[in-house]
């Protein structure tokens, strides 16, 4: 496969609804044809993982949460999807760099110059060709979580963190919108599958 998106990324204030859609988007792929590599962050190597299990669940500071991320994306990147790139394979991804802008950025108030710079750093001009950004008010998302499991150490911030990251996700859209494609995660599950679907038989 060429030409199109290759490097895909899922975004959205926990809850909004991104990973009841990535394996349908990941079988669509398939079935046209792409070998795909679904993967996540924190995460989506052993060393990633093991950072992941750090990150969601002991006490720490927004820079020690920027660096901890940042240090799994490193592994991510340069063992799992610059690999997967290389070999003509569709990555997706449940959450990318945008990420730490809303959540570290937006939702801790931590530097977004410096997290420019790390970003920089680490990832050498390399990111998502496309990013669907699942959007949903925070209200809807925390319903929906409260539902559907256990809260970790992020979920627990209040409805006021979780207005400051979509605040951060429509930063990072309007600073790319070619790249950022806003979908409206408050509608029904199959009519954001239809939407998901859409937008990647325009894109890939
Ligand atoms: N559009 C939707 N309408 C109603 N419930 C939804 C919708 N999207 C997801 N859910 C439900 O909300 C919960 C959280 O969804 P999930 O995909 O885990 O969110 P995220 O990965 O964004 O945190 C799940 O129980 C899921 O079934
Ligand atoms: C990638 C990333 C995730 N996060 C947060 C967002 C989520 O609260 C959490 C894990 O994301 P996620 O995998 O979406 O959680 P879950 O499996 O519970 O749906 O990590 C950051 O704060 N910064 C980051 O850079």
């Amino acid at each position: 496969m060429s030409g199109g998106a290759r490097f895909i990324s899922f975004e959205g204030i926990d809850g909004a609804g991104k990973s009841s859609h990535i394996e349908a988007a990941a079988a669509w792929l398939r079935e046209r044809g792409h070998r795909v590599r679904l993967t996540r962050e924190p995460g989506g190597t052993p060393l990633a993982e093991a950072l992941r299990e750090l990150f969601l669940h002991r006490a720490m500071d927004g820079l020690t949460e920027a660096l901890l991320v940042f240090a799994a994306r490193r592994d991510h990147l340069q063992t799992v999807i610059l690999p997967a790139l290389a070999d003509g394979q569709t990555v997706l991804c449940d959450r990318f760099t945008d990420a730490t802008f809303a959540y570290q950025g937006a939702g801790r108030g931590f530097d977004l110059a410096q997290l420019g710079q790390l970003e920089a750093w680490v990832q050498q001009g390399r990111g998502p060709d496309l990013t669907l950004w699942f959007d949903v008010a925070p209200e809807v998302a925390a319903q929906r979580r409260a539902a559907a499991r256990e809260a970790d150490r992020l979920e627990r911030e209040d409805i006021d963190f979780f207005a400051r990251v979509r605040q951060g996700y429509a930063d990072r859209a309007a600073a790319a919108p070619s790249r950022l494609v806003r979908l409206d995660a408050s509608h029904p599950l199959e009519t954001v599958r239809q939407a998901v679907l859409d937008c990647l038989a325009q894109r890939c």
